[in-house]
């Protein structure tokens, strides 16, 4: 692995989440390869990498929803998290998955709601933050305008950001969010990239979010984890990981890498053959 700069990795930090070491298959096929990821209050880290390279088998483990064949997943008050009870653990730590199943005849605010669900006991109602939580979270994510509409009856995007809500209302320390983009038109890729920055910066928490986009995950994190094919290839800062010469190799393209002189921010863009042929000089 590159160790491209003091990342998450290397940070003195105590991380609020960490995976050590960790060793991924379905079946008897591993997938990752001895993956360590460390998640820091109040950073943003994204993993990258090409399709098929374990992003989200390694942040479904972190999730405990993939047990690890070795390695470890552990929590600041939690040294083995594995072992916690199911209702300790997702107090921590949520994740927005990449594909849920829809419930049928199921409103927004009952969805929403789904996300106290740790914070309820069986036979009597504690959650005295349930209902300030679960209105926090739909407005957050602009889904109050939808609260007692079905979700079966919800657009890709919608379905997206109330899916997002009921993990905010969980209220964790902890946010997983799997390609959280995805579905959404230009503005509220704009505004979960934005609240995901707020998340971070003004609540503290630590955020791990898998990205296709290399300009989104400039934007928006603090660290980057770059995969490919189950392996952790680089870590670092946006600068030390979005190199042209490391992502034209990871994604076996040609990628352009270059800073905005205005923001600051690292810009990629990948060189296709007919970019490349429009860009020959007359
Ligand atoms: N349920 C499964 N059963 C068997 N193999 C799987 C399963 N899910 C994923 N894989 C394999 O594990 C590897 C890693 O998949 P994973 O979904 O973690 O990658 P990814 O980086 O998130 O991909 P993508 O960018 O396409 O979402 C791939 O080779 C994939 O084919």
């Amino acid at each position: 692995m590159k160790q491209t700069s003091p990342g998450p990795e290397t940070s003195s930090e105590h991380p609020s989440l960490a995976g050590t070491d960790l060793f991924l298959a379905y079946d008897r096929s591993t997938v990752v390869h001895g993956a360590s990821l460390r998640l820091v209050a109040g950073q943003v880290t994204a993993l990258i990498g090409p399709n098929g390279s374990g992003k989200s088998t390694l942040l479904r483990s972190l999730a405990r929803l993939h047990r690890p064949t070795s390695g470890t997943v552990s929590l600041p008050d939690a040294p083995d998290a594995l072992a916690l009870k199911p209702k300790d653990f997702a107090r921590q730590v949520t994740l927005l998955s990449q594909s849920r199943p829809t419930p049928n005849g199921v409103t927004v605010r009952d969805i929403v709601g789904y996300g106290r669900h740790p914070y309820q006991a069986r036979y009597r109602r504690t959650d005295a933050d349930g209902p300030r939580a679960v209105a926090h979270a739909m407005e957050v994510t602009g889904v109050t305008g939808m609260a007692d509409r079905g979700v079966d009856e919800l657009s890709g995007g919608e379905l997206q950001r109330v899916w997002l809500a009921t993990c905010l209302a969980q209220d964790t320390g902890v946010l997983l969010l799997d390609e959280p983009t995805t579905y959404l038109d230009l503005r509220y890729q704009v505004e979960i990239l934005d609240l995901v920055r707020d998340l971070a910066d003004d609540h503290g928490v630590a955020v791990g979010v898998v990205l296709h986009d290399l300009n989104q995950a400039a934007a928006v994190a603090d660290h980057v984890v770059l995969l490919r094919q189950g392996v952790v290839q680089a870590s670092g800062s946006a600068v030390d990981v979005l190199r042209a010469d490391l992502l034209s190799e990871t994604y076996g393209l040609r990628i352009d890498v270059s800073v905005d002189p205005l923001t600051g921010l690292v810009r990629t863009e990948p060189v296709g053959r007919h970019t490349a042929r429009r860009a020959q000089p007359a």
